[in-house]
């Protein structure tokens, strides 16, 4: 059994994720998935490149995948018998329909056979309670019957009841029972009846739906008598097989096999019924909601999950993660779709009417869609927020309009789940959203605070322009932004505030060529602070690369090099000002290695996963300390090694700001005014060094710094020198400690088993030899 089907994972699950070259799930999710398949809300905590997306992904698949099985087998049966012109109130099923134990309609803590036969809840404490997918009207005039077989010692009590009975049977007037402890029970009214019964029994369930209405039961065979009459306000509803057990297991027989004894007489199968006798479960329950929700239930056409980013292209990535994840799922397959802004909705509305089970987008689109009723919400089960602390920082009430609408499902296993999962959780503001949207979450929390993984090094490089003049020199052409286009720049005024915050934008741009220089980088990730410092930058590396940059037309893909690769600068540029497709053109020329660097606003910073990337550098660090840690997560990831510049200044740096969502200052029509915003202006003064002192505060430690030479610390060295590793390559020489763990784990008992097998195989052949000189 791999690791993976140890957590309960189902094999398509499993061979997928094998496939991808998953031998061992990552601590995040070998804490996650069980917690999520069992029911609970989830609040995840761990390292940046940690497999967060599997850990939520593998969970939801699996149980929308097992919910949607069990939609189209009942729906197929109620669509079926509706086009045999059966019932005229819909969802009647066709003699030949599977009636099986239900995996939706359950306790949580009452597991189902795969073959949907068999129930077996191990509680002491409480009774679990399933119900089957099929149930009879009780207006049809015919008899049935079905056999359950008490397979060990616990206690069970079985029989009928309505869809939306307590599982608990018998505890209320909508419930039958029949207990091993020889009591029938009705309304938790417990009566003797019959005799009790036990490990090995065969009990008999039967449903008279003539003259009244009636259940009674048998013993091996035995007719024990008519233990209920059905009341008059009860013929009208459809009953369905139920059981309920406390610390044991049962077999139940709707007539797909031969039956240990035979029905009375009069009384038939529950699968051998006639269509217009029986109703499929969710058509029952349906029908007790809207009409409309009702038809769409029956072909599982609506989202059982939605999911947020606070990205496009990390909605993207996700969204792609989900299908390949999923691709073994088959009968049905999963569909799951993206739904964010900036690109034309239309098709995303086709692709709802044709049918999504996993909605994955950002909160502008998905509100939108939900506040016009192009969501559907009524079925939902999961609800995610993937980077969560983003999420309910920006988004509040986004994230509080959807959790309000969502159909809570009340306590059993149709009760809505909320995950929520991030690098960084641990804010106030996290914790008073998970107090309304999640009930008794379960925090997995692997560091208990922010934590950097270990497989990132990361590094400050000082900026200081009074010291380093260099900013001087004419060549090469830097790019600056134009914050100090009015200032007088130059020797004669180089000690004043603005001069020095030009110098640092000039020095940050030489600097950054001289890394790339220095470390040979094939490749690296640049954040910058806005969009129009990306463009400068962008012409910054494209005049260094001599060739201009390819393209560079309205719409198309700017920066493109014809062949990227042997040009050493060639870039690319991912910012929100750009659009969707040259986005995804630009992330997937960078994932595919076609240019050397993605250039990129804060768009970036969170769950992008670009595999074995070596180097992020940080021109300007970011104003939010826990969005460094994200930034600086890009790379590390999946135990490859990576490295983290920032590029810090020691002066103050005059940058533009966007007082007004969505303004951008540079291009508006007074740019030319760079005073500062309390001077009426566009721009602010900005502190790396307080924002430095931030983040080391947050992280509880000091980044140490490159030296001038732009060398690595000696520590850092050294380190990386002892373990052999290189940066965008596996630590350890590609055997994860992960892998090592486990393999040191089971060690032992190899060893043992090893000396167990050589004590086997000598002793047989001492045997075989004695045997031999025995017989001469
Ligand atoms: N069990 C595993 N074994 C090997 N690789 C894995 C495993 N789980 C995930 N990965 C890989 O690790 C990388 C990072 O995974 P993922 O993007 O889910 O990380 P994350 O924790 O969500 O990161 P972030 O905090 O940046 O969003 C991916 O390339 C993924 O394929």
């Amino acid at each position: 059994m791999s690791a993976f089907e140890e957590l309960g994972v189902m094999p398509e699950l499993v061979k997928a994720v094998e496939e991808l070259g998953w031998m061992l799930p990552s601590p995040v999710q070998a804490e996650a998935i069980p917690l999520i398949l069992g029911g609970g809300d989830v609040m995840a905590a761990a390292e940046t490149g940690s497999g967060k997306t599997g850990a939520f992904a593998i969970p939801v698949l699996q149980i929308v995948h097992e919910a949607l099985r069990q939609r189209v087998r009942s729906g197929a049966a109620a669509s079926s018998s509706g086009r045999g012109g059966g019932n005229a109130g819909g969802g009647v099923a066709s003699p030949a329909a599977e009636c099986v134990l239900s995996t939706e309609d359950r306790d949580l803590h009452l597991a189902v056979s795969s073959d949907g036969c068999t129930a077996q809840s191990r509680s002491e404490k409480s009774w679990g309670g399933v119900r089957a997918t099929m149930g009879v009207f009780a207006s049809c005039g015919g008899k049935v019957y079905y056999e359950v077989t008490v397979n060990d010692e616990g206690l069970s009590r079985v029989g009928w009841s309505c869809s939306t009975a307590a599982l608990d049977l018998g505890t209320d007037r909508l419930g039958f029972g029949f207990g091993g402890t020889g009591k029938k029970s009705h309304q938790r009214q417990f009566d003797s009846y019959g005799e009790p019964f036990g490990k090995g029994d065969v009990i008999g369930c039967m449903l008279d739906c003539t003259g009244g209405g009636s259940v009674s039961y048998s013993k091996n065979g035995r007719h024990l008598g008519e233990a209920f009459k059905l009341p008059p306000h009860l013929q009208s509803q459809i009953f369905l097989p139920a059981i309920c057990l406390k610390n044991a297991e049962a077999t139940v027989n709707f007539g797909v096999t031969p039956f240990a004894h035979p029905p009375p007489p009069g009384f038939i199968a529950m699968t051998k019924a006639p269509a217009a006798w029986i109703a499929a479960a969710a058509s029952a329950a349906a029908a007790a909601t809207s009409s409309t929700a009702a038809a769409a239930a029956a072909d599982g056409s609506k989202p059982d999950c939605i999911i947020l980013e606070p990205a496009k292209d990390l909605a993207e990535q996700t969204a792609n993660c989900f299908t390949d994840y999923g691709k073994h799922l088959h009968a049905p397959a999963i569909r799951t779709g993206l739904f964010v802004g900036g690109v034309d909705a239309v098709p995303q509305i086709r692709m709802l009417r044709e049918g999504v089970h996993i909605a994955v987008g950002t909160p502008g689109r998905v509100i939108d869609f939900v506040e016009s009723g192009k969501i559907p919400l009524d079925q939902v089960r999961f609800f995610v927020l993937d980077e969560a602390d983003r999420l309910i920082a920006d988004n509040p009430d986004v994230v509080t309009k959807i959790y309000n609408r969502l159909p809570k499902g009340g306590t059993g296993v149709n009760r809505l789940q909320v995950l929520l999962f991030s690098a960084t959780l641990h804010s106030t503001e996290v914790k008073d959203m998970a107090a309304k949207i999640c009930v008794n979450p379960i925090l997995v929390d692997l560091k208990g605070k922010d934590a950097v993984p270990e497989t990132v090094d990361h590094v400050l490089v000082r900026v200081n322009p009074a010291e380093d003049r260099s900013w001087l020199q004419s060549k090469p052409e830097v790019f600056t932004d134009g914050c100090h286009a009015v200032d007088c720049i130059g020797p004669s005024t180089a000690t004043t505030r603005e001069c020095l915050s030009e110098a640092t934008k000039r020095l940050k741009q030489r600097l950054l060529q001289r890394l790339i220089d220095t470390l040979r980088m094939e490749q690296c990730l640049i954040f910058c602070r806005t969009n129009y410092d990306c463009d400068q930058l962008e012409r910054f590396l494209n005049s260094l690369g001599g060739a201009g940059g390819g393209g560079g037309g309205e719409g198309g893909f700017r920066g493109k090099m014809e062949s990227g690769k042997e040009n050493p600068y060639s870039c690319v540029v991912l910012a929100g000002a750009r659009s969707m497709d040259e986005r995804r053109a630009a992330l997937s020329a960078f994932k595919d290695g076609d240019v050397r660097f993605l250039i990129c606003t804060d768009v970036a910073a969170r769950g992008i996963d670009i595999k074995e990337l070596p180097y992020v550098i940080n021109m300007t660090l970011p104003d939010k300390s826990e969005d460094y840690i994200h930034r600086i997560g890009r790379v590390g990831r999946a135990d490859t090694m990576g490295l983290a510049i920032s590029l810090v200044s020691e002066v103050p740096e005059k940058v533009w700001y966007c007082s007004v969502k969505g303004l951008k200052p540079w291009l508006a029509p007074d740019a030319s005014n760079t005073k500062t915003t309390d001077k009426g202006g566009h721009t602010i003064w900005y502190d790396e060094k307080a924002l430095l002192g931030a983040i080391e505060t947050r992280l509880g430690r000091s980044i140490p710094s490159m030296s001038e030479d732009l060398s690595l610390p000696a520590e850092l060295a050294e380190r990386l020198a002892a373990g052999g590793d290189k940066y965008g390559q596996q630590r350890g020489g590609g055997v994860s400690q992960e892998v090592t763990a486990h393999l040191e784990q089971i060690a032992q008992n190899v060893q043992h088993l090893a000396s167990l097998e050589w004590h086997v195989q000598t002793s047989f052949l001492r045997l075989k030899q004695r045997w031999q000189s025995a017989q001469g």
